[in-house]
């Protein structure tokens, strides 16, 4: 599902108010109705007080106040502008003419002492049209609001929170629930406005098809449909030869469990034949965790340090769980990475040891996959001030070196040297627990194998693996699960993509 920015969620109103054709007032009308709906569903008895704002966000606002006119509710106006909005103020005469409602209007911070916190709380103080940081009487309204411990729904966008930039540090709503229209914000996607927008609603609100489907985007979310045309049913002629044999360069000593996951995911996510080199105290572990494992047994007892064996045989690699970062296994990396050139996995220590000797970014492969976590990113690529500028170096970074990066989190990104990124759908935290990364590499080293173009073993693989998560957690509870069952409920997840 494609992700529009505020610009174009308000062209996508305007196409529609021409195209359907709609007035921008039934449209408002029709915004309205699906948040009364919900609202209904969720807290239908409670008593409701709804905090307008003069722009379009508080005409919502002052619609829903309409429509639930027969509940106990109390309406206020931030009136600190000069006039509304044409919808505000229709809207506003709309409501003035039930008199039973009660309109209260907040122009002085005394007025906000005055307030009566009762109920639910509808926050339509400010939606997509923020254009600055709150100050002043709003930023004092939210804190009040925050402060009240009132339950908190907002409409749209928690007031205060940018659409598609970052808004940390900003006064901004909590919110218990967001109810937004159409399609995922941007905003909604961050990890540092998790605390701010609560539980995200899409509602539909009948936008124009034609637009969606003709309007590109830089950004989208990764779901069923993106799945259905990246997986390739398994040719039922192949051979092992025919799905290829993949290497995985990984573990030492105390760290063996690492390269055992991956193996398993990397055999699990339907490879032909995995290789596993290893320094050599890991070789009984192996062996006996996975017969179906092959293993290349370095000279080293307790870490990786030289490869004997002809790298064109394999036809990818993952590189790095478990792996280490001493001297000797950098300069097998470096090895590695003069003599392959087909794409490689890097992960974990593969990533702490190019931040290390960062002059080894050069020798990647194009194509390549990279699946830091955001420590690993910040080593590999410096600091950044919120979430919103480090998806943007990540995207850089993946045009300037030709790889894609997977930087790993709630919402997964996957950048694409071409400018696009895709944030994954699925996974949830219980996979917050040590292995599960390591997972994440076998699994995309193994789409590699069998032939899955970079940008495809990468959307499709994140994916398995967090809808691989979200079965385990089901099945298990996220407390419970770890990485291990991330594996096991692979079959699962390949299965349930299979139907799609
Ligand atoms: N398809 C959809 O998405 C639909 C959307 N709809 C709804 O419309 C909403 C967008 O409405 P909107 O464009 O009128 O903007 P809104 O957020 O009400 O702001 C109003 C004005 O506030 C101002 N302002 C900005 N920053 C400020 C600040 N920090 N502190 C104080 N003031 C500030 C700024 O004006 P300025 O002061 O810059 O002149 C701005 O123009 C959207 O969120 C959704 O709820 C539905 O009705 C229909 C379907
Ligand atoms: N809260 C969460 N929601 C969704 N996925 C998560 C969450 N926490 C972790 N994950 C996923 O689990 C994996 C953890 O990887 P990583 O941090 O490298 O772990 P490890 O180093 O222990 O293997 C990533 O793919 C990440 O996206
Ligand atoms: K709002």
């Amino acid at each position: 599902m494609k992700i529009f920015n505020a610009a174009q969620i308000r062209e996508w109103d305007q196409y529609t108010i021409s195209h359907d054709p709609i007035s921008s007032i039934d449209l408002m009308e029709k915004a309205a109705k699906a948040c009364v709906r919900w609202i209904n569903q969720y807290f239908p008895e409670e008593s409701l007080t709804i905090f307008c704002g003069k722009g379009n966000n508080g005409g919502d606002g002052l619609a829903i106040a309409r429509l639930l006119s027969k509940r106990d509710i109390t309406v206020y106006i931030l009136d600190t502008t000069q006039k509304g909005t044409d919808d505000f103020q229709e809207n506003l005469s709309r409501l003035e003419k039930l008199p039973h409602v009660e309109i209260r209007f907040i122009q002085t911070e005394e007025n906000i002492s005055e307030v009566n916190f009762d109920g639910v709380l509808i926050d339509a103080l400010l939606g997509s049209g923020l254009n600055r940081p709150l100050q002043g009487i709003t930023a004092r309204l939210v804190e009040r609001i925050n402060q009240s411990g009132n339950m908190v729904v907002s409409i749209d966008l928690p007031s205060g929170m940018f659409a598609d930039q970052s808004s940390l540090n900003n006064p901004q709503i909590k919110a218990d629930h967001t109810l937004s229209f159409q399609s995922y914000k941007r905003a909604f996607l961050a990890a540092e406005n998790s605390l701010h927008c609560g539980e995200v609603h899409i509602l539909e609100i009948g936008l124009h098809p034609e637009f969606y489907n003709n309007t590109p985007s830089r950004d989208e979310q990764t779901d069923e449909d993106i799945i259905y045309t990246v997986y390739k049913p398994r040719n039922s002629f192949g051979h092992k030869g025919t799905f290829g044999h993949a290497l995985l360069i990984a573990g030492s000593y105390g760290k063996i469990g690492a390269a055992v996951l991956s193996a398993e995911a990397c055999l699990r996510s339907g490879v032909g034949l995995v290789t596993c080199h290893l320094p050599s105290c890991g070789y009984t572990i192996m062996q006996t965790s996975l017969p179906e494992v092959m293993v290349s047994t370095d000279v080293d007892k307790a870490i990786s340090t030289t490869i004997e064996t002809d790298l064109s045989m394999y036809k990818a690699l993952g590189i790095g769980p478990g792996l280490g970062t001493a001297s000797e296994t950098r300069a097998l990396l470096r090895e590695v990475l003069t003599q392959y050139d087909r794409s490689v996995v890097m992960d974990a220590d593969a990533l702490n040891c190019v931040a290390k000797e960062p002059e080894l970014l050069a020798l990647i492969p194009a194509g390549s996959i990279l699946t830091p976590h955001p420590k690993e990113f910040q080593r590999l690529f410096g600091d950044t001030s919120n979430e919103f500028d480090r998806i943007d170096l990540a995207s850089q970074k993946a045009k300037e070196l030709d790889l894609i990066i997977v930087l790993k989190g709630h919402h997964t990104l996957i950048a694409l040297p071409d400018g696009r990124r895709f944030f994954n759908s699925t996974g949830n935290a219980g996979m917050a627990t040590g292995g599960s990364g390591d997972v994440l590499t076998g699994i995309l080293t193994g789409l590699l194998a069998q032939g899955y173009p970079g940008d495809d073993a990468a959307i499709l693989g994140v994916y398995l693996h967090g809808l691989a998560g979200d079965l385990a957690a089901e099945k298990l509870s996220m407390e419970a699960m770890i990485a291990g069952d991330i594996i096991r409920f692979l079959g699962q997840a390949y299965k349930s993509i299979a139907e799609m």
